[in-house]
């Protein structure tokens, strides 16, 4: 009988914005499956608990490095790059998470702001792509994941840079999935709906402190535990014929309305 294989113990996984929201749960879940996981944000405080956290628990099999790197700063990246190597051996998996956002109008964003947004979500996602992955595919390749947004694939008001920023990012796994395939290396993008993290409630001013349970499939805010999940999946040999795509997870849509208004934030 086949059995699914799901497993990634051993492996080792680069996650790219983890102090908090998606990135910190993907770079638990990873590490409960036994990933290694090295992990960045901005400031070594506020991802080196996250690190000492998962390090601690005696039920995680999987060891943490955290390091402080700009994903915006290409040097920087290719130290974080480095200090993963150095330190777990290779580079298996990684997760280009680290991304965000203003909401504006597209009259209304100064060319610093436009390049800011694009250099967060597009320019980041190529450095941190063409620099680990130059070891995945000196090594025994691995997998990619890209974090996208639904506004990458949907337009929406005020998202024009974000939008377009996560637009490439779609493209760009689509191309690097043919470019990359004789190295043994897939590379594949989630693309969330709305999900409840810190990134949101100071974004978008969402609070959900009664946050629905995961079994209510109909409209709601996502649990970052549910991208974490499909990120295992896509990396996990199981999804081993998937690569250059996109999987969306939004829960069900409305028929016929904005998402915003189904989300009754209008
Ligand atoms: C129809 C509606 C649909 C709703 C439902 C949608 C469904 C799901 C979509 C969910 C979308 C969520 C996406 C996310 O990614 S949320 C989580 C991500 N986290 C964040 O976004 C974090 C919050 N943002 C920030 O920390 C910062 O804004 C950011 C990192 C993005 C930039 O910070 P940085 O310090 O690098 O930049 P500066 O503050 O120095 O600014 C640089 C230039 O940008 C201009 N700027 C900044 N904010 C604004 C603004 N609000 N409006 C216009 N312009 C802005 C700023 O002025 C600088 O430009 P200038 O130098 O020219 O002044
Ligand atoms: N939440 C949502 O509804 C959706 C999110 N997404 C995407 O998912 C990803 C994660 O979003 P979310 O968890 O909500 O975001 P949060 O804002 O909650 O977290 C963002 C993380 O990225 C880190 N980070 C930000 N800028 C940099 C940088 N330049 N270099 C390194 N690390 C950085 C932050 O750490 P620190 O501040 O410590 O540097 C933080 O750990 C993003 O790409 C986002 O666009 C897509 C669709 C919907």
């Amino acid at each position: 009988m086949h059995e699914p294989d799901y497993d990634i113990a051993g492996e080792t996984a680069i996650v790219t914005g983890a102090s908090q929201g998606i990135g910190k749960s993907i770079a638990e879940t990873l590490a409960a499956s036994g990933a290694n996981v090295a992990i960045c944000s901005r400031s070594i405080d506020r991802v080196g608990p996250v690190a000492e956290d998962i390090n601690e628990a005696e039920d995680v099999p999987g060891e943490a490095l955290a390091v402080e790197c700009n994903v915006r700063e290409r040097e920087q990246v290719q130290s974080f790059v480095d200090e993963t190597v150095e330190a777990f051996g290779d580079i298996d998996v990684l997760v280009n998470n680290a991304g965000g956002e203003f909401v504006a109008n597209f009259e209304d964003i100064s060319e610093n702001g436009w390049k800011t947004i694009v250099d967060l979500n597009l320019h980041s996602t190529v450095h941190c792509t063409q620099l680990a992955g130059e070891v995945m595919r000196e090594g025994d390749g691995g997998s990619i994941v890209n974090l996208s947004s639904v506004n990458g694939q949907h337009a929406a008001p005020g998202e024009s840079h974000y939008g377009a920023s996560k637009a490439a990012v779609i493209r760009l796994t689509e191309t690097l999935a043919t470019e990359w395939a004789g190295d043994g290396i897939r590379v594949n993008c989630i693309a969330p709906g709305l999900i409840q993290t810190p990134g949101v409630a100071e974004t978008l001013g969402i609070q959900s402190e009664d946050m629905p349970s995961r079994e209510k499939t109909e409209r709601r805010i996502g649990h970052a535990e549910e991208i974490a999940d499909a990120v295992q999946f896509l990396v996990s040999p199981a999804a081993s014929f998937i690569t250059g795509e996109t999987l969306t997870a939004k829960g069900v849509p409305r028929a016929g309305n904005s998402m915003s208004q189904d989300l009754g934030l209008e």
